[in-house]
């Protein structure tokens, strides 16, 4: 059954469908978990583990093995910040980001469904995810990104994987509004978040993490927001498991948001539900540069209904704690997985982190995405011969 968060009404799961028709509010797909958590034990460590709790008929999945990301204790940061800390590595995803757990179960509905094409709008992940999923099935593919504000190395997934690419000339709120309009018009089946079995997929990272943890909740989880998906998805997830008995507590969701496209921050701030959109989003963060996130809704009940927080980080503190993650504990990740770091950064420093809370951080999407940014932020490669002498004189010396 699929509900709507607002106004509750109800439809069923074979209805395409991505607003409520009564309301306009956004959708959620409902599921009880009724099996005992043994169920999962011994099974091969992918997210389909969990296949009991996903409404997707398993057998017909197109998957690429995502999910059962690295889950690293990071006990030399933890140290510098006075608190227990532990990182969700995603982008160890196939594509190397989150979107790869929401793909495999939207790919399989849009296969359930008898779709032919499929569709989005990016900041870059989800077409790179999109892209492959749907040269897995064999769908057509056609992925709207706002033209010149693409990390490489999504953009050369998108093309690669034989997606149909349109560069936009607009942002992403405007790209993702023209193809919202296409698949209304029923030219495609939509797969960003607003379709909430793309969710479903992501629900699995807070799975996950309360099971990576031998089944308690962590104090808190931190993450990058941009659209909004996923701090929904992750919170939907550890309540489901909340509701099944399987872990006492619940985790404060705390979302993380670029100063220059803080819509869900600020709302938080003025302590509301009425979310302002901004309308010239701006961050060095590009995969975060979304000013109208459609599922502000579910986000920012998420963050109050788990006593959480929103808060901004500067473009500077992203790519400081981005540098530090990669330097204190080898974890390489783009610029909007590093506002989770740098947002814990500014929540301790401002107290509202109590000391000794177990904390995990969601780091959203690997180093290589953008390469662009990663060299930007290094010195340059020491040019030399081919000469031990001369190679000794400068590395011995320093
Ligand atoms: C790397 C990365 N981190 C964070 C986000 C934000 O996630 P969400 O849109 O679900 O809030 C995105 C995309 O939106 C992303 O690509
Ligand atoms: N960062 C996202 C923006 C779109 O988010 P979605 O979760 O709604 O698909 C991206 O990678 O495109």
């Amino acid at each position: 059954m699929i509900r709507c968060v607002s106004c509750g009404e109800e439809y069923e799961d074979e209805e395409v469908i991505y607003n409520c028709k009564k309301c306009g509010s956004v959708l959620e797909v409902e599921v009880e978990v009724d099996v005992p958590k043994t169920t999962f034990d011994g099974r091969r460590d992918n997210l389909w583990k969990y296949k009991e709790c996903l409404p997707v008929d398993a057998s017909k999945r197109v998957s690429l093995d995502e999910g059962g990301t690295p889950f690293c204790k990071c006990d030399k940061l933890a140290k510098e910040l006075g608190i227990d800390l532990y990182v969700k590595v995603e982008g160890s995803n196939p594509t190397g980001s989150f979107k790869d757990r929401g793909m495999t179960i939207g790919m399989t509905k849009a296969m359930m469904l008898g779709v032919d094409t499929v569709g989005c709008a990016s900041t870059g992940n989800t077409s790179a995810s999109l892209a492959a999923y749907a040269a897995r099935a064999g769908l057509r593919c056609a992925v709207f990104l706002p033209a010149g504000k693409v990390a490489l190395g999504k953009l050369a997934q998108a093309m690669f994987h034989g997606a149909e690419v349109f560069s936009i000339n607009g942002n992403f709120d405007e790209a993702l509004e023209a193809m919202t309009q296409l698949a209304r018009e029923k030219h495609l089946y939509l797969l960003n978040s607003i379709n909430p079995f793309r969710l479903e997929g992501q629900k699995t990272i807070g799975y996950e993490i309360v099971h990576d943890l031998g089944w308690e909740a962590p104090d808190r989880i931190i993450l990058p927001v941009g659209n909004a998906g996923n701090i929904s998805a992750i919170w939907k997830g550890v309540s489901e498991f909340h509701r099944a008995g399987f872990i006492d507590d619940l985790p404060m969701m705390t979302g993380i948001q670029a100063e220059g496209a803080c819509p869900i921050a600020n709302a938080f701030r003025d302590k509301t539900m009425d979310m302002a959109p901004v309308e010239n989003p701006e961050t060095i963060a590009t995969a975060i540069r979304i000013g109208a996130p459609v599922s502000y809704i579910k986000a920012l009940r998420a963050i109050y209904d788990s006593n959480g927080l929103a808060e901004t980080v500067s473009d500077e503190e992203i790519l400081d704690a981005q540098k530090l993650l990669a330097r204190t504990e080898g974890i390489g990740v783009e610029p909007a997985s590093a506002a989770s770091i740098a947002g814990l950064k500014k929540l301790v420093e401002q107290g509202d982190i109590d000391k000794g809370e177990r904390v995990v951080c969601v780091v959203t999407g690997h180093l290589l995405k953008d390469p662009n940014t990663a060299i930007d932020a290094c010195v340059d490669p020491v040019q030399v011969d081919a000469d031990i002498d001369k190679i000794k004189e400068i590395l011995l010396n320093k």
